[in-house]
């Protein structure tokens, strides 16, 4: 439809606000599920299989509640923050900044790796380790103020505060310092210089908050344009962890305390989705699943990716809806699920039984 063409969907929708059938309620809504059902319903390279979401659903739930996973799982992980304050909102906000892309086709032995309280972190925990060593070593990298000195918070700073113990370099470091650069300059001008500003700017809505990440913030637009649709499809996968992470930390109280933080859906990384092909409940075309296969990069924003993010957040939907289904009493949504398949993707990963790879995309997204 051209830009000139009437939006015959906002008409409908007026009309039937004029007539009083409908009443626009003020609370905000993402997007996120709405283009997620419009990706699932037109893709042909991934397919859900809805036997294995319903058996995925059951076997989730159980090994949930024998885990007793929770809010609280969160801080259990060693390298999280323990301290429940402003500075914690200031370390995950610094920390969902840069939650994208660590994936090497090295060796795990060359691949990028931090060294960090006498161990080897790679991955998402590369990234916390490194936070926390640069915070021991008096680097205030998740100041603000510190993002926007030109002087100080430079390309080099940033190869120090992520130096590897292998001769490969953290994935793209320039991206990550323009987002450090960016954040510091529009909290510098809307929000005081303070992440926690943020959260208080949105009034205890999740979705208010995603929608504000997203409207202020070029670095957390994760929308893209897909088959031809006019709306973009928003992801938003970095706004929205960074609404669980805090929701999780602060087990739901003070910062992390939102009236509709069930409508945070799963976050569409690499991880999951090879988690969901694992369990039988994705299923990728031929020449999608030898692309995957063979670990041959997806461009960002190609058609692929975007049915495999899509269909992953619509998939761990449908599991959520089944898990409750089968037990209402269940306190489950998409984000502890998410929380849950990424932890065992990674002990399947480090036992080396992954049924499939993650698929390959650099981008800053995820
Ligand atoms: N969907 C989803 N994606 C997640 C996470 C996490 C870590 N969250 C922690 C907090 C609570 C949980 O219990 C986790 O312990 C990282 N990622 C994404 O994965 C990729 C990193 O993969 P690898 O290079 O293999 O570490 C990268 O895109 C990163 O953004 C998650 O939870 N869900």
């Amino acid at each position: 439809m051209s830009d000139d063409e009437p939006d015959l969907e906002l008409l409908a929708l007026l009309r039937q606000h004029l007539q009083g059938k409908l009443t626009i309620s003020e609370e905000p809504e993402t997007g996120v599920l709405e283009g997620a059902e419009y990706v699932y319903d037109n893709s042909i390279d991934v397919a859900l299989d809805m036997r294995s979401c319903k058996n995925a659903a059951a076997a989730i739930h159980s090994q949930m509640q024998l885990k007793q996973y929770s809010p609280a799982t969160w801080s259990a992980h060693e390298l999280h923050p323990d301290t429940k304050d402003e500075s914690t909102v200031a370390f995950i906000f610094t920390m969902d900044l840069l939650n994208f892309s660590f994936w090497s086709d090295k060796p795990e032995s060359e691949r990028f790796a931090i060294s960090y309280r006498d161990r080897r972190w790679t991955g998402y925990w590369s990234l916390v380790a490194a936070l926390q060593r640069a915070l021991d070593e008096g680097i205030p990298i998740t100041d603000s103020h510190f993002w926007q000195d030109e002087e100080e918070c430079t390309l080099e700073t940033l190869r120090q505060v992520f130096r590897s113990c292998t001769d490969e370099e953290m994935p793209m470091l320039a991206e990550r310092l323009e987002c450090l650069r960016e954040a510091g300059n529009v909290l510098y001008e809307k929000y005081q210089c303070s992440p926690s500003n943020l959260i208080t700017a949105a009034n205890g809505s999740a979705a208010a908050l995603v929608n504000l990440l997203a409207r202020d913030f070029r670095c957390f637009r994760d929308e893209h344009r897909f088959e031809g649709r006019r709306k973009p499809i928003r992801l938003l996968k970095r706004a929205q962890i960074f609404v669980a992470d805090v929701w999780a930390c602060f087990e739901g109280q003070g910062y992390g305390e939102f009236r509709d933080i069930d409508k945070i859906t799963m976050f569409a990384d690499y991880r999951v989705p090879q988690m969901l092909y694992g369990l039988g409940c994705l299923a990728y075309s031929p020449p999608l699943d030898a692309a995957v296969r063979d670990k041959k990069e997806l461009p960002a924003g190609g058609s692929w990716e975007l049915q495999l993010r899509g269909c992953s957040i619509w998939c761990i939907e449908l599991i959520r809806r089944e898990i409750k289904r089968q037990h209402p009493e269940a306190e489950v949504n998409a984000i502890l699920i998410d929380f849950f398949l990424y932890d065992t993707i990674k002990q399947l990963e480090s036992a080396g039984q992954e049924s499939i790879p993650h698929h390959r995309t650099r981008s800053i997204w995820y």
